[in-house]
């Protein structure tokens, strides 16, 4: 049986008066694709920003391959192999491709006592080893042909690509992914799944947040949903699917009912 490698437990995060998440709980198993879904404002990239560090919780506990990683900070929490991509690409749009890459190498290899305590960080690598681990992260996402582009003269769908292999770079035992189908068309979507699926089959724990149902559906273990930050179900792709609750606050949405 796998072990649970994320937990999540009792999560509150307000911002003033407003519960932004209330009471979260829920795990994520080694090897595990799982959906977190709901509709505009439910509190999911809220949760991705509580579980990386990038901001305390008011309430509740992470844990993160049985360490306590509340409250971060991220580097701390990178260290310790939980990484995340951002809804918006997030690279640096004048340098290029590998650069960009080998700044997610260097979150590793300048490393924090964290790192080096468990014994996954190198304080240095060679730049042979570095040039290595570049092609490698540009094969896996297929991003061999831009190694010398800028990254902001990608196409859209390849900046988000890019944004997938800069976490890669920081060696993550697990990926959260806030939208990565957002702003994509067909052929993107269809070329992002296959990534995805590609590091699922090569081990790697991913946890994802999502409104395109259809890549949702297809790629997930397991979904969890929430509403005015609240889980109201957890489940297989083929339970939430048929959820009464959650057909009515979010699949069943006009906007939604495409995917
Ligand atoms: N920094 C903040 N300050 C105040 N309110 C915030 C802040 N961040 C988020 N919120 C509020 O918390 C609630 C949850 O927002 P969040 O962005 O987590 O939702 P979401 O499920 O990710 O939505 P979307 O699908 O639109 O990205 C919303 O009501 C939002 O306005």
């Amino acid at each position: 049986m796998s072990q649970d490698l994320l937990v999540i437990h009792g999560l509150t995060r307000r911002f003033g008066g407003l519960m932004a998440l209330h009471d979260l709980g829920f795990s994520v198993q080694e090897g595990e694709i799982v959906g977190l879904i709901g509709p505009n404002g439910a509190g999911k990239t809220t949760a991705f920003n509580v579980i990386t560090g990038t901001l305390p919780p008011s309430g509740g506990k992470v844990h993160f391959d049985g360490r306590d990683i509340s409250g971060g900070p991220p580097s701390r929490v990178v260290a310790h192999g939980l990484a995340r991509t951002f809804q918006s690409t997030s690279t640096y749009p004048n340098e290029s491709v590998a650069e960009n890459i080998y700044r997610g190498l260097l979150s590793r290899i300048s490393g924090s006592a964290v790192g080096l305590l468990t014994g996954r960080r190198h304080r240095t690598l060679s730049p042979q080893a570095i040039s290595a681990e570049i092609d490698e992260i540009l094969r896996v996402t297929d991003l061999q042909a831009w190694r010398e582009a800028a990254a902001g003269s990608l196409p859209y769908g390849l900046q988000k690509k890019l944004g997938i292999a800069v976490a890669l770079a920081t060696q993550p035992r697990m990926l959260l992914l806030d939208e990565p189908a957002a702003g994509l068309n067909h052929e993107e979507c269809k070329d992002l799944t296959q990534l995805l699926r590609r590091l699922r089959d090569d081990g790697l724990t991913l946890l994802l947040v999502e409104h395109h149902m259809a890549l949702v559906m297809e790629l997930c273990h397991r979904i969890v949903v929430l509403v005015q930050g609240e889980k109201i179900a957890e489940g297989t792709p083929e339970y939430i699917r048929e959820h009464p609750a959650v057909i009515e606050a979010y699949l069943g949405a006009p906007d939604y009912a495409h995917a």
